[in-house]
């Protein structure tokens, strides 16, 4: 194998290795990460076109152990549910072309069971009693008052939320049953004089808040917002010598930053403004071509996070071979055009 071309089928056995692997570190440390996990896993197997090689029904009926009574989804069998975990979930059954299985209620109702974690973040109320509260309310009156988005797993209001929140609903053609106006406002709040868009309102400028800002603009047909010219500038300057991508200033080059900031500089039409073959060379270079997989940097250990971010950094390079992906969803544009288009 050739250090200069995808070793698409080693990636391919190893992604299929760790789905099949339960007593490694790897499958501990991502135990409550697992339904993160499939949808890296998977999402991966697709743009190698090699979907095919899993059981959809066995992964289908795994994700539906992981639904919480809430309506929201956990990382794994038994455990709390989270809004990321509810994304990934949802995600997942798309590529499978499966979300007629979601109640698509329940699951945009849960969503807002996170909004209000903000109202009260200490108020320690379980899920269950929240769902209670919540079906009490009107779902568009729990909205936080500044349009913001809020998060159980991380019990603050963060532009994540924003775009984990946004794209959900989206993908389950609930949209509507937000302020996207005041959504919009919120994150538009988080804009930085540099262009660049953090946590909350002042919070330093950050690739992974960027792409979450930008993505959730680009769902919501607000990328108007954005100075296109300001932030394509802070996204290119994220190129490094070794033509790899960086998450900040003085940072060191990662392969998901290829995702983070690379998906950003193409919603924004400013893709031209980085060296797309030395950004292809440098993912290249982070491959294990003998067993599979893509580290974050060269000769550091692989993973299944990276392996997903490096693909979908490749496909988005549209280097040869994979399907094409979508920027601001995160899936194959063949599985966002059947959800959005009813194509088949
Ligand atoms: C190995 O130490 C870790 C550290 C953190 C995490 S994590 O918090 O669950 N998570 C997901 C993640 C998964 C894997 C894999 N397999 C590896 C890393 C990684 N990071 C850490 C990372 C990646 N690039 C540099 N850094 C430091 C991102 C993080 C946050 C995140 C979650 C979901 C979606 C996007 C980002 C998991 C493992
Ligand atoms: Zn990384």
């Amino acid at each position: 194998m050739q250090m200069g071309e995808l070793a698409a089928d080693e990636h391919v056995k190893y992604i299929l290795s760790v789905e099949k692997r339960k007593d490694s570190l790897e499958s501990v440390v991502s135990e409550h990460l697992r339904m993160n996990g499939v949808y890296w896993g998977l999402t991966t197997l697709d743009i190698l076109g090699k979907l095919d090689a899993v059981d959809s029904n066995e992964v289908i009926q795994w994700i539906m152990k992981c639904q919480h009574e809430s309506g929201g989804f956990a990382g794994n069998i038994g455990h709390d549910p989270h809004i990321l975990y509810t994304l990934s979930a949802v995600q997942t059954l798309a590529l499978f072309d499966k979300l007629d299985v979601l109640d698509a209620d329940a699951v945009s109702n849960c969503i807002f069971l996170f909004v209000i974690c903000f109202y009260a973040p200490n108020s320690h109320a379980s899920l269950e009693t929240l769902s209670l509260s919540f079906f009490k309310s009107d779902i568009a009156g729990l909205q936080n008052e500044d349009g913001s988005f809020s998060g159980d797993m991380w019990g603050e209001v963060d532009t994540r939320f924003s775009y984990i929140g946004i794209s959900c609903l989206a993908l389950l053609h609930r949209l509507h049953k937000i302020n996207v106006e005041k959504a919009v406002d919120y994150i538009v709040s988080c804009k930085n004089v540099d262009g660049g868009f953090g946590c909350t309102p002042g919070g330093e400028s950050h690739a992974g808040q960027i792409f979450c800002c930008v993505g959730a603009l680009a769902i919501t047909g607000s990328l108007h917002h954005v100075d296109k010219d300001l932030l394509g500038w802070w996204l290119c300057e994220r190129q490094v010598k070794s033509g790899g991508l960086n998450g900040r200033p003085e940072k060191l080059p990662d392969v998901c930053y290829s995702w983070w900031v690379l998906s950003s500089l193409i919603m924004i039409d400013r893709v031209h403004w980085i060296n797309k073959e030395k950004l292809i060379k440098f993912i290249l270079s982070c491959q294990d071509t003998e067993n599979g997989g893509i580290s974050d940097r060269p000769d550091d250990a692989v993973d299944v996070f990276h392996t997903y971010f490096g693909v979908a950094g490749l496909s988005l390079l549209e280097y040869g071979g994979l399907k094409a992906i979508d920027p601001a969803y995160a899936l194959p544009v063949d599985v966002v055009n059947r959800v959005f288009l009813g194509k088949k």
